[in-house]
């Protein structure tokens, strides 16, 4: 496949073990490659008939499903992970063309995919309750159970990733799920559906449903959703709360964030360059976790600014179907004029831009209506610049300089959000003591932005709650039922 080719002709949505169309609609989208600004699909959102057949076909895998042994579960899911493996360059494919991040890149998120379900296939074979004994050789013990039929709903920068991090833990712990990708990216959630049946999962399991906010809500509201696990802004996510608080439904919330990476003079400088750049560039900056906030020690402030200019100015940037790109397109046009917005406000706040900031047109003419800018950078940033306190979601670095620990501490954490952060310093004391005071969920020492799937994420603040990926997660799909037995005769009140 080539950029400039691809469209979608078959049905987007997934149900009962098949593709099929929504026999309800509540208005139609159109899915775009951001490489070259054609349309690849146009879709009807579904409405609340739809939504209603997703609930059913789930509830009725559920039944099946719940009750298999872990060991059974983990066999799917293990399946599914070699077709995922074995599929690699398809999916990430697919993922590049209807993103736009680099194929470089695609494939390593398909990586952690089927990581990530190799690791819950692990851990529905070992999935436990305890014993405990009680008084007269009564006793009780625990049982973890799934809650249901879980929603994922997601965002449009991570797509495959997305599902696979919401639905490996779902299925691992016996639980059914419908997915809503993010209207912007509803292609390769299919992939995944399509891929959890061959591997042996009954119809109904991993639903998708297309469409947008009222497709969302629908699912949110529905009376036999038992779980939603949200990835999206923080305005959305508000909303998601309310609507789960009313039915007293359990969520997660991965939010936005404006995360802190602080450089001390004594760090090991390419490393910290490299770090940098991992905090800001992937996926053209549209990575929620970015640490965009560059705090970088007085004494070697020109050095590092020096080097991650000269070493982000050689970027390839372009049609991110081919081999050597490292940055393609962003999301949209809309999105693009934003966060060129974003570069224009800093400007005009005193900021100075160093490199980058500019739309992009590469030489190839497929690609002159995708939707591309240069990676920027910022410095004379100050705390109170738009371009410091708000999320921008694109290629834009702003670098700050500090003195101390204490000062640069209390900098970082002065932020309503708290999904990352990340030090960069020789000393092992210090490290571990930054690493404790930073408000996030996750701390990076001496890297950034790496996602082993073994290792919980997500938020502190407004950033969320609740968790993605590590043993934790399982906590967040199932719930825990205590049998307590009576060996004796009852004791009564009365
Ligand atoms: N913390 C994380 O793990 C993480 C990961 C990726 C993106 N994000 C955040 O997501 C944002 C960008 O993603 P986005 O633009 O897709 O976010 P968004 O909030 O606009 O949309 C996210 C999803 O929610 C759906 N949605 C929108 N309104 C809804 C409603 N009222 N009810 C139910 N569903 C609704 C959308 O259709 C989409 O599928 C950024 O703020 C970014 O930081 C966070
Ligand atoms: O973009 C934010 C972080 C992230 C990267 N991949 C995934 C997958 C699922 C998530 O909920 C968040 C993320």
């Amino acid at each position: 496949m080539s950029t400039g080719t691809f469209v979608v002709s078959q049905p987007l949505n997934y149900r009962g073990g098949a593709r099929v169309e929504p026999v309800d609609a509540s208005g139609t989208e159109k899915a775009f490659e951001p490489a070259t600004g054609r349309v690849i699909a146009t879709f009807a959102c579904s409405g609340e008939k739809e939504v209603n057949l997703a609930v059913e076909n789930a509830k009725a895998a559920f039944k099946l499903w719940s009750k298999k042994s872990g060991l059974e579960r983990c066999q799917v899911l293990l399946e599914a992970a070699r077709i995922i493996k074995e599929r690699k360059d398809e999916i990430a494919t697919v993922e590049t063309i209807n993103n736009g991040k680099s194929i470089f890149e695609a494939r390593l998120d398909v990586d952690t995919c089927w990581q990530c379900l190799e690791y819950y296939a692990g851990l529905a074979a070992s999935m436990a309750g305890e014993h405990i004994q009680l008084p007269g050789g009564s006793f009780g013990y625990t049982r973890r159970e799934p809650l249901g039929v879980c929603v994922g709903i997601g965002a449009w920068n991570y797509p495959f990733q997305i599902a696979c991090w919401k639905s490996a833990p779902a299925l691992a712990c016996g639980n059914a799920m419908i997915f809503k990708p993010s209207p912007f990216t509803p292609v390769s959630a299919l992939l995944l559906a399509e891929i959890y049946t061959k591997a042996g999962a009954p119809p109904g399991l991993f639903n998708v449903v297309q469409g947008g906010a009222a497709t969302g809500q629908f699912l949110c509201h529905h009376r036999e959703v038992a779980k939603i696990s949200f990835t999206g802004s923080v305005p959305t996510g508000v909303k998601i709360m309310e609507m789960s608080a009313k039915g007293v439904k359990p969520i997660t919330l991965e939010l936005g964030g404006k995360s802190p990476l602080i450089i001390f003079s004594d760090c090991n400088m390419e490393n910290a360059v490299k770090g940098a750049q991992m905090a800001n560039f992937l996926t053209q900056g549209q990575v929620c976790c970015n640490g965009t906030r560059v705090f970088v020690q007085k004494e070697i402030a020109d050095k590092f600014i020096n080097e991650v200019v000269k070493q982000t100015q050689k970027i390839k940037l372009g049609d991110p179907l081919l081999e050597d790109t490292r940055m393609g397109p962003l999301i949209n046009a809309p999105h693009l004029e934003r966060v060129l917005g974003f570069v224009k406000l800093a400007k005009e706040q005193g900021a100075t831009v160093l490199c980058g900031g500019e739309v992009y047109v590469p030489e190839d003419p497929k690609l002159k209506h995708g939707y591309y800018m240069t990676p920027c950078i910022l410095t004379n940033c100050r705390d109170d610049m738009t371009c410091v306190k708000e999320e921008i979601f694109g290629p834009v670095m702003s670098i700050l300089t500090f003195g101390t620990e204490a000062e640069v501490l209390e900098r970082a954490n002065d932020t309503t959000f708290g999904l990352a952060a990340g030090v960069f310093t020789r000393d092992i004391q210090r490290a571990h003591r930054v690493a404790a005071e930073l408000q996030a969920g996750t701390c990076y020492i001496n890297n950034y932005n790496v996602s082993p799937v073994e290792l919980p994420f997500g938020g502190y603040k407004k950033s969320g709650f609740g968790r993605e990926n590590g043993r934790v997660t399982i906590e967040y799909y199932s719930q825990l039922k205590t049998v307590c037995v009576e060996m004796g005769d009852v004791e009564s009140a009365f």
